[in-house]
């Protein structure tokens, strides 16, 4: 599947260049154009695979290029009064050539969360072609003004989107490690997980072509026009003897071994971490990618996973296929679409509307507050003089 990605704030741009650089390194060729967007001018000049004419400022005249301050209204408005600017970066770009647009951004922020919503809205007014967002959401520790900004940004993106993949990055923190160093490898993480998926069905030079290929249209009904989705993903080495130095007979894998293999990965990507954490049973739509050399993509494997995955979510749309890819893991990866019963988002929204009562009453105290913090006399008393 080609896809126009947009990188939109420090996250997306970030994540955008990972799925870039997979794409690249794994011949996947699935990214047919990138665009970072931000309202910080030291970021995008922090890019390292993206050419000078797909970096676009926001905000500019108003920001002078230093960013929102997590302050995602701004991020809106400048998004709003500049998409003139996102769109023509996109003018030389062959729309017609291309499946969909994948829109990304952190949600905790400004930027990213003010302004992918506002591009996506722009992006589906503009063209035919499908528009996904893949929004990720902020750590518990960073705080509930993050929090707010998420859930806010979060279901306005929703609405301006055929479909949200989401990414939390909560569900991805490992002990001991703070989420700042842990960005590089959450972001590998997410390159690796949609590169399977949306890589499948491309035929690079030199790659095999499959048995029974995921084409982009299969990809395109699963994710559906709305809804939010979730993606899970494992992968297990295999034992591959023609490449051992000395080696002198071709062993063709145990078939059975083969099917065996596939199962137990597949249940492990759909049962292990997804990007998400979600109920299977709410799942509506499902798709099963499963990579690795020709000879271990067992057919019977994976319609005995894309049973299983029909079974453990209860969804009869579950669609399936392989990608042959020389490497030396079979791996599978599971995009789980219209999920509904998320208690990370639910836990979002009831921190989002706490912080937004608080901060209402922190305004409607308004000058009296202050009055209070800098009236130190008694009543009846002086206060302090101010200076002038
Ligand atoms: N996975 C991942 N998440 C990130 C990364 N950088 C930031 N985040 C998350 O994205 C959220 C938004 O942060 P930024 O992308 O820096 O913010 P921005 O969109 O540029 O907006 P402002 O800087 O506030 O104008 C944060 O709250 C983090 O949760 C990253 O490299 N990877």
């Amino acid at each position: 599947m080609k896809l126009v990605l947009v990188g939109v704030g420090q996250a997306g741009g970030k994540v955008m260049e990972a799925m870039v650089a997979y794409d690249r390194q794994s011949t996947g060729g699935f990214v047919h154009d990138a665009v970072a967007v931000n309202t910080a001018r030291a970021d995008l000049l922090g890019l390292e695979h993206t050419p000078l004419a797909r970096r676009v400022l926001i905000g500019g005249s108003r920001l002078k290029g230093h960013g929102t301050g997590a302050d995602n209204e701004l991020g809106a408005d400048v998004a709003s009064e500049d998409i003139g600017e996102v769109t023509a970066a996109l003018d030389d770009v062959a729309v017609h050539d291309v499946d969909a647009f994948l829109v990304v951004a952190g949600l905790g922020g400004g930027t990213g969360s003010g302004a992918a919503p506002v591009i996506a809205r722009e992006l589906r007014r503009l063209y035919s072609e499908p528009v996904y967002g893949l929004g990720i959401l902020p750590g518990r520790a960073e705080g509930s003004i993050y929090s707010l900004n998420a859930a806010r940004s979060f279901m306005t993106f929703v609405d301006h989107v055929d479909n949200l993949v989401v990414f939390d990055n909560e569900a991805w923190r490992e002990g001991g490690e703070s989420l700042r160093t842990g960005y590089g490898r959450i972001n590998e993480e997410i390159a690796r997980r949609l590169g399977v998926l949306f890589s499948a069905g491309e035929v690079a030079d030199g790659r095999p072509v499959g048995e029974s290929v995921v084409d982009a249209s299969e990809i395109i009904n699963t994710l559906g026009s709305g809804g939010v989705s979730t993606v899970g993903y494992a992968a297990t080495p295999i034992d591959r003897p023609e490449r051992r130095l000395f080696s002198r007979q071709r062993v063709a894998p145990d078939v059975g071994d083969s099917t065996n293999r596939i199962l137990s990965t597949v249940r492990k990507a759909a049962l292990g971490r997804l990007s998400l954490p979600c109920e299977l049973s709410s799942v509506e739509r499902a798709l099963l990618v499963v990579s690795g050399p020709p000879a271990f993509l067992d057919r019977k494997g994976i319609e005995r996973s894309r049973r299983w995955i029909e079974a453990e979510t209860g969804s009869m749309e579950v669609r399936g296929g392989d990608a042959p890819v020389d490497s030396d893991y079979v791996a599978a990866a599971v995009l789980f679409s219209g999920v509904t019963d998320v208690p990370r988002v639910k836990e979002l929204q009831q921190i989002a509307i706490e912080t937004q009562r608080t901060m209402r009453d922190i305004e409607a105290e308004g000058p009296e507050g202050l009055q209070d913090l800098l009236w130190s006399g008694d009543d009846g008393e002086d206060g302090i003089d101010p200076l002038f």
